[in-house]
């Protein structure tokens, strides 16, 4: 936990990684636009152009389900025993989470108690830029109630737009027992789905993840949350695939190092203990760069094109890290014999670097087309004398 402080402090909050490699201000925001901080990232509808880029991730849940803890954790590097004095969220925050290109969206943390029929609360203007619908049910709770709530919100939810990705993250799980654990999933998931079914709503279709604060769990399911909004993860997870079979290369992700989140990863199965590795893996580049690497001026960053890593584990097994992006990193697992041809791999890893940038410039493109055609859709609106007309 005290290395993930240093990373912190070295920062200057979060903004450690921020250095220029594309130099376009508007897209490559710093990782948040400033501390979420509640005050300044409170709903704001005033940005006519943010929603159509960024696709938004919702954290809805009862009261005190652990909805901020899980965006401080994932997103602020806060530790998780400092969330037991986090105060409870009284407003709507929104939070600009903009790492990479392709790790891209906005986060809005909602009060517990937030009610629908309050005719001040616009929910379908919510709910209708809303990629992904996180609600968090607390497992060490009775959850009758949150159940009764993940309906209502489902299923107004899905009528105003039934693209939303529905993600149920059953939390808490560190003080259950691993049999614990899977009889509550299962509950959980049954009394749900018999919910929608008895609506006639079979089709809304309800994603379930075990998270934890206190575990890579909760990285993991994000990493899944986030990886359904990515329009290019068919492409990455190809290109990774090509990577590694033509490199000897067991296991590889694509991880968004600030975050720990991995975007993309080849087609085999993923199990939790490697992505762990790989976690520890990141923390250990970062933090030893942070402590001994950085010279103490404004200048230096604990992560630049440069880094790499290589740790022989003790069963014959290499981990190999390398600089893609400023944001991306590569972590591969390889036999050791595999890796006595390292000069393959990096030639291949030299191609990969130069497909996933191609795929990136594509994206910008994309972006900065989208936004200029929504500035100028933004300005016809505006009437000669400066003011703005109000959009239909
Ligand atoms: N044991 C355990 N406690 C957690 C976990 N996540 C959050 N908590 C605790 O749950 C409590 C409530 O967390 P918050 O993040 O404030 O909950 P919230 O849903 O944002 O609450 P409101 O803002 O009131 O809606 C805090 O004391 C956290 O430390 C977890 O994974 N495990």
């Amino acid at each position: 936990m005290t290395s993930e402080r240093k990373y912190n402090e070295a920062d200057g909050e979060n903004e450690a990684l921020s250095f220029d490699y594309y130099d376009d201000d508007d897209v490559f925001d710093t990782f948040t636009d400033g501390d979420c901080g509640c005050d300044e990232g409170v709903l704001g509808f005033s940005d006519p152009f943010s929603s159509e880029v960024k696709p938004r991730i919702l954290l809805m849940g009862l009261r005190r389900s652990g909805k901020s803890s899980i965006q401080k954790v994932v997103f602020h590097k806060m530790s998780p025993n400092e969330t037991l004095f986090l105060e409870s969220t009284n407003k709507i925050c929104r939070e600009d989470v903009s790492n990479s290109s392709f790790v891209s969206f906005q986060i809005w943390d909602f009060p517990g108690q937030i009610d629908f029929f309050d005719p001040t609360f616009d929910y379908e203007m919510i709910f209708r830029g809303t990629g992904a619908l996180i609600f968090v049910i607390d497992s060490q709770d009775d959850y009758v109630e949150a159940l009764s709530r993940l309906h209502l919100t489902v299923t107004r939810a899905y009528k105003v737009n039934p693209d939303i990705n529905f993600e149920v993250f059953i939390h808490k799980v560190d003080g259950l027992s691993d049999d614990h654990k899977i009889e509550k999933q299962r509950d959980i998931h049954k009394r749900a789905n018999d919910d929608l079914a008895d609506a006639g709503l079979e089709r809304i279709h309800l994603s379930f993840y075990l998270t934890s604060i206190y575990d890579h769990s909760i990285f993991e399911a994000f990493s899944k949350v986030v990886q359904k909004l990515i329009p290019q993860l068919p492409t990455l997870e190809n290109l990774l695939n090509i990577f590694i079979s033509n490199s000897g290369i067991e296991k590889a992700f694509l991880f968004d190092v600030v975050s720990k989140i991995y975007i993309a990863t080849d087609s085999s199965p993923v199990d939790m203990q490697t992505y762990e590795l790989c976690c520890d893996m990141i923390d250990v580049v970062i933090d030893i760069s942070c402590i001994y690497g950085l010279t103490g001026d404004e200048a230096g960053t604990p992560y630049d094109k440069e880094s790499m890593a290589i740790i022989h584990l003790n069963n014959t097994t290499v981990m190999y890290l390398k600089e893609v992006t400023k944001f991306l990193a590569l972590v591969c697992f390889l036999r050791e014999e595999s890796f006595e041809r390292k000069g393959l791999i990096d030639y291949n890893f030299h191609c990969f670097k130069k497909a996933i940038e191609e795929v990136f410039d594509v994206r910008l493109k994309v972006q900065r087309s989208r936004k200029l055609l929504s500035q100028r859709r933004w300005s016809r609106q505006t009437v000669p004398n400066g003011t703005q007309a109000i959009l239909t």
